[in-house]
């Protein structure tokens, strides 16, 4: 067993579980340590504390004065698809709105793409991931709409989660209805919650819905979230993102793991997710893993998304008032966020939606560890995964006061470098 101590740590941010107070929303006391070292052994964190105190080690390295974070949990992201939509994109900045209808033109080039090419596309955005600090990755199909496609995209991304190249599969078959069922809504949720899932449901931990005006509305989202919920799948819903869909109650009514979008929430939307910060989780079936149906309805904002679609921004800070559990995620997809550069999501939500740095970068690491209902991820608690982003800053504020900066230093998954 080889262990690794590593000094010259300015500012070490733990975010160690045990030192949480109930309700805290930032960092506690004594998790972010100062003049910190921190002990590897086996891929996981031995040990952390003082540097003048840091046991011996079979190997040493000097970060140089450097903060250490944990790697960014990105709890949604839709990484399976082919071409872009720039021209989409640069049509919104000139005053169209967003529809959900682009989906049809990345649905059409992902189905022309074979599995070598969407192979290949996926590990390169997750090495652009990886490049800022990313260590834990969810991803979702969504961009097949049929059997075979989204069978296709589940497959691929299971085998990347068994090489260990990503964390957590989500089957979102449910993104839009495709063209061959336009106007049969109801029978395209039956192939849905019916033959898809079954052929989806082996690769996959999670599903997903689009609940929204244009997408699937209450009704069909539950029986979406029913199926997935009676084949062992936690939930997950987009939702609130084009208005007030529905998303928010059906999402605490299911017991979904997380509501992601929440760009129009009123006032009893936040008491509703609040009303679930407390709920306990429980032990999952896998060590890291906890029970996908137990827990609170994390909110889930998008911060990067809001910018490219021009819509409000999420209420972040309303909803950390009111109490609810929050995470920040990159939803890194062509249509809405094409970016999974999740310090800028952080910089965005300290600048613009007016959280501390602290509470950013809990929700971009605990809070999307809580999202994926992982409890080995997301901190660098004894025990934890050593999934270290070591930036190239004496302080982790630089990342909000010197925004766009290239501030990612060094990335390790389990003690590995992987940038
Ligand atoms: N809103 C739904 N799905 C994606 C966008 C998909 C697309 O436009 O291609 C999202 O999360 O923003
Ligand atoms: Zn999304």
């Amino acid at each position: 067993m080889t262990s690794t101590l590593l000094t010259g740590i300015s500012e070490l941010w733990t975010l160690d579980p045990a030192l949480e107070e109930p309700g805290e929303r930032g960092a506690a006391p004594g998790q972010v340590l100062h003049d910190a070292a921190l002990v590897v052994e086996e891929g996981r964190v031995a040990w952390t504390g003082p540097a003048a105190t840091a046991p011996a080690a079979d190997r040493r390295e000097d970060l140089g004065g450097r903060a250490v974070l944990p790697g960014w949990v990105d709890s949604h992201t839709h990484l399976v698809f082919d071409g872009d939509r720039a021209a989409e994109f640069e049509a919104r900045m000139a005053g169209e709105s967003y529809a959900a209808g682009g989906i049809a033109v990345t649905t059409a080039a992902t189905r022309a793409a074979s599995d070598e090419r969407l192979l290949a596309l996926v590990r390169s955005r997750l090495a652009e991931a990886a490049a800022g600090g990313t260590t834990t990755l969810e991803t979702k199909t969504g961009y097949g709409l049929t059997v075979a496609e989204e069978g296709r995209a589940a497959r691929l991304l299971d085998a990347l989660a068994r090489a260990g190249e990503i964390d957590e599969v989500t089957f979102l078959g449910a993104h839009l209805v495709p063209e061959e069922h336009a106007g049969r809504a109801e029978e395209y949720v039956d192939l849905v919650v019916g033959d898809m899932l079954q052929a989806v449901a082996p690769h996959v931990r999670w599903i997903d819905v689009f609940c929204e005006a244009g997408a699937f509305d209450p009704e069909q989202s539950a029986r979406v979230l029913a199926a997935g919920a009676a084949a062992g799948l936690g939930l997950r819903v987009h939702g609130h993102q084009l208005g007030r869909s529905g998303g928010v109650e059906l999402a605490v009514r299911h017991r979904a793991a997380s509501v992601d979008h929440l760009n129009h929430l009123d006032a009893g939307d936040v008491d509703a997710l609040a009303a679930t910060a407390s709920l306990p989780t429980a032990p999952g079936d896998a060590p890291g893993r906890l029970a996908v149906d137990a827990g609170p309805t994390v909110a889930t904002v998008l911060p990067a998304c809001d910018l490219s679609t021009r819509a409000p921004l999420a209420p972040a800070r309303a909803l950390l008032d009111a109490g609810a559990q929050l995470a920040i995620a990159s939803n890194c997809n062509p249509g809405t966020s094409y970016t999974s550069a999740v310090a800028f999501c952080v910089a965005t939500a300290v600048l613009q939606m007016r959280l501390t740095l602290a509470e950013a970068i809990r929700a971009a690491t605990r809070g999307g560890a809580l999202a994926l209902r992982r409890d080995d991820v997301g901190h660098l608690g004894v025990g934890a995964r050593a999934d270290l982003h070591v930036l190239d800053a004496p302080a982790a504020i630089h990342l909000a006061y010197r925004p766009g900066m290239p501030l990612t230093h060094q990335v390790r998954r389990a003690g590995s470098r992987l940038a």
